[in-house]
């Protein structure tokens, strides 16, 4: 079997949230591209102590607390890495190329107008994402336009409408009504693949349903978001394969809307979380709470539709 190199990775974050970046030296592997700063792990290591060092070496901080973030598998055709990336937003010291590297200090939002290397990608995409991701449900259409103000109250920045039951012309008369409120709010919306009749222009992105997922060949070229529904390994390889954003993953504990569902668990969340190359919500009975554990499993954040409409 191919040997794999183990690689902590750090996305320093600062006060304003922007995130710091440096230049790979032009003779290095994937040289002359931008990288978030770290290195090999070293023998005897935690992944955590080579991150650490790595970036007491390359930035001359001393990290204070480090998040989990991503976990990347990535095959170049000279090398494989695992690429252990860790959201850092308390450290010491001042950040600067200690070892000559140019750094720059980039809002997630730009991030994409730098060239990274390709196992970059989900880390981008992780880092532009929010930890919460709201599912609004019209299975009470009535409650469709209090439950979204109570989303926004909670401060949730990513909401997906997840509208069945109401009909194509009510979902688009109630889009064109909370979109100035989502956008003042600073909340993308994304649209459930089920809703029919909406250009893809006046929303932010779109959600697929498992179904059509597993129906989709290829990324389309719509602009904006694409996040799809999976509930197993085929689901997730597929959207990876298909170039989706990102997934959220369910049911992670039983649900009242869901009985009966196969449950994965923490332990069938954290297997699947942990090689998905793209960032994962885990959903299914979750709280705000469970973020840390989300976290710790592998997972972006919480997804969830009555977990974000209990006012706090
Ligand atoms: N640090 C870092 N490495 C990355 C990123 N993306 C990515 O594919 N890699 C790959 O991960 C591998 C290890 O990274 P590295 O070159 O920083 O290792 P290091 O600091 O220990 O280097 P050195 O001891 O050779 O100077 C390289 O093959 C690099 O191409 C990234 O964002 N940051
Ligand atoms: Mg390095």
């Amino acid at each position: 079997m191919k040997s794999v190199l183990e690689v902590a990775v750090g996305a320093v974050v600062d006060r304003h949230g922007k995130i710091l970046i440096a230049k790979r030296p032009d003779d290095k592997h994937q040289g002359g591209l931008w990288e978030f700063p770290g290195g090999k792990i070293e023998p005897g290591e935690t992944q955590r102590q080579a991150l650490d060092r790595e970036l007491h070496e390359e930035l001359a901080i001393d990290v204070k607390t480090a998040t989990p973030l991503i976990t990347i598998h990535h095959d170049y055709p000279d090398l494989s890495v695992r690429l252990k990336v860790w959201r850092i937003d308390r450290f010491e010291g001042d950040p600067h190329g200690r070892e000559g590297q140019a750094v720059e200090w980039v809002a997630p939002t730009d991030l994409q107008n730098y060239s990274f290397p390709a196992a970059n990608r989900p880390i981008v995409t992780a880092l532009r994402l929010p930890p919460f991701y709201a599912i609004l449900d019209d299975s009470t259409p009535s409650a469709l336009f209090s439950n979204l103000k109570t989303i926004l109250a909670n401060g949730i920045k990513l909401i997906q409408l997840r509208l069945k039951k109401v009909t194509a012309g009510e979902a688009a008369e109630f889009i064109a009504r909370i979109l100035p409120l989502c956008r003042r709010h600073g909340a993308s919306v994304l649209l459930n693949s089920a809703v029919s009749g909406i250009e893809a222009s006046a929303i932010d992105g779109i959600h697929l349903t498992g179904k059509d997922l597993m129906a989709l060949r290829e990324r389309p070229d719509s602009q904006g978001w694409l996040a799809a529904s999976c509930h197993n390994e085929a689901e997730l390889r597929h959207a990876e394969t298909v170039g989706v954003d990102f997934a959220v993953l369910a049911p992670v504990l039983p649900t009242a809307t869901h009985p009966g569902a196969r449950i994965l668990g923490w332990q069938g969340f954290t297997a699947l979380a942990e090689t998905a190359n793209i960032p994962v919500f885990g959903l299914g009975g979750l709280a705000k709470d469970d973020l840390a554990r989300v976290r710790e499993a592998g997972g972006q954040g919480v997804a969830g539709i009555r977990a974000f409409i209990e006012t706090e």
